[in-house]
């Protein structure tokens, strides 16, 4: 029991032993008896499950339902971190670790939340990260959410290990998406899949470093255990890869998996030769790999502990990205990644000195839930969220937003 719970338990008994006395109002008894936590008057497992997307009232009210929808071992590759789990903690502990400090008596009419990232306007900061598997939560997978990207003008980043092919998701999207790149052990795979993107217009090639062991994902394998359909070789395991749309016509030449152990600078030399559209580094988590991407002619960079799926026991992506943001002293963009799940987490990102954030869990719980309109939702709540977070920290525009409004607690 918590202190706050012993404090409860004993104003209860005092109140209890007041109201035997017939001078006591029953009302006033059950006005003190009110539990002073709002969490203990609404407590989120006594609510039903929504059954509308428009119901949902932050973007946490959708995962319990993606719950209900998808197969265990589906439920269990998306929820899952790595070994205990204390990245995937962490990640949102993180935020509580700074606090914003607003400015008051500033114009907050208009709220422009539009960024211009690598050549490209999108009316918001909030990025679609890029997932695998996305037809395992959803038929319509990466399609729906190409579309309700479309709908808010969102910049999207499709996996390497997508459902869909790039070519598919551009054409949903009706714009440029970015194409997520594992590059495999074997440098033709790479080179194939780079140039296959960049034909189907992606403008950029975002290369994650961070897949180095194959992860011990315990929740998967707990969750994959309680399912009676056949999962034996889903989501990343066996002929994983030959079974993704984007290898398609690309020789494999025996490789299997994307677990890379041979990404190093020389290769991500060799990529920036290679590639003609900008290439941005994903899983930088030190100052001194930031500096070296802005030494090795990288266009962005984006600080991800990949959601706390790729190793245990690093720090939230917040708690890392001042000393980036100072290494990389405005010479690209830097995006961040990893547990970011209300706009006032957005906005402490922003002011920290991110120009976007990028989105994984929680668009999928709206896919799962409820395809295109659940991820629309998952997408207008974070916007709207964001737009408050902003006016109530006076800044009317993400260029408002400065250092000053955050700091350490
Ligand atoms: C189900 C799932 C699949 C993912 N697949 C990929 C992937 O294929 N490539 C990649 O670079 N990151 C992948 N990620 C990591 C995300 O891009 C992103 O870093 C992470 O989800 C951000 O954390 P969040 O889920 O807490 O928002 C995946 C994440 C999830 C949850
Ligand atoms: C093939 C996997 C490593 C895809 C991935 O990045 C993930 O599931 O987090």
């Amino acid at each position: 029991m918590s202190p706050h719970h012993i404090q409860l338990a004993s104003r209860r008994r005092l109140l209890q032993f007041l109201a035997a006395s017939p001078l006591f109002a029953r009302e006033a008894l059950a006005e003190a008896l009110r539990p002073s936590d709002p969490a203990e008057w609404a407590p989120r497992d006594l609510d039903k499950l929504i059954t509308d997307p428009k119901q949902a009232l932050d973007v946490f009210d959708f995962e319990p339902v993606m719950k209900q929808n998808v197969p265990p071992a589906h439920f269990g590759y998306m929820a899952t971190g790595v070994d205990d789990e204390a990245t995937l903690r962490a990640n949102r502990e993180g935020f509580r670790k700074f606090a914003l400090r607003p400015r008051r008596l500033v114009d907050v009419s208009n709220i422009d939340m539009s960024i211009e990232i690598l050549g490209a306007r999108y009316d918001s900061p909030i990025v679609i990260a890029p997932t695998g598997s996305n037809r395992a939560f959803h038929p319509d997978a990466e399609i729906a959410v190409a579309k309700a990207a479309k709908a808010g003008n969102h910049l999207q980043i499709l996996s390497t290990v997508a459902t869909t092919s790039i070519e598919d998701a551009i054409a949903a999207r009706g714009a440029p998406v970015w194409f997520q790149l594992y590059t495999t052990q074997r440098w033709e795979v790479a080179e194939g899949l780079v140039k296959r993107a960049v034909a189907a217009g992606a403008p950029a090639i975002v290369v994650t470093l961070d897949v180095r062991t194959p992860a011990k994902w315990e929740t998967f394998v707990r969750l994959r255990r309680t399912d009676t359909r056949e999962c034996g070789s889903c989501h990343g395991l066996n002929d994983y890869l030959s079974r993704k749309p984007n290898f398609a016509g690309i020789d494999l030449g025996g490789v299997s998996t994307t677990v890379v152990t041979n990404l190093t600078w020389d290769l991500i030399k060799r990529l920036r030769d290679a590639v003609k559209v900008k290439l941005v580094l994903k899983g930088i988590l030190g100052f001194e790999d930031a500096k070296l991407a802005t030494e090795a002619g990288i266009d962005a960079i984006v600080v991800s502990n990949h959601g706390g799926r790729v190793e245990d026991g690093v720090s939230a992506t917040i708690a890392v990205l001042p000393e980036i943001v100072d290494a990389v002293g405005g010479r690209m963009p830097v995006l961040v990644d990893s547990g970011f799940r209300r706009g006032s987490d957005i906005v402490m990102a922003l002011a920290i000195g991110a120009q976007a954030v990028c989105i994984g869990r929680p668009y999928l719980w709206g896919l799962g839930a409820f395809g295109q309109p659940g991820v629309e939702r998952v997408l207008a709540i974070l916007r709207a969220e964001t737009r408050n977070a902003m006016a109530q920290l006076g800044a009317p525009s993400v260029r408002d937003l400065t250092p000053a409004m955050v700091r350490r607690v």
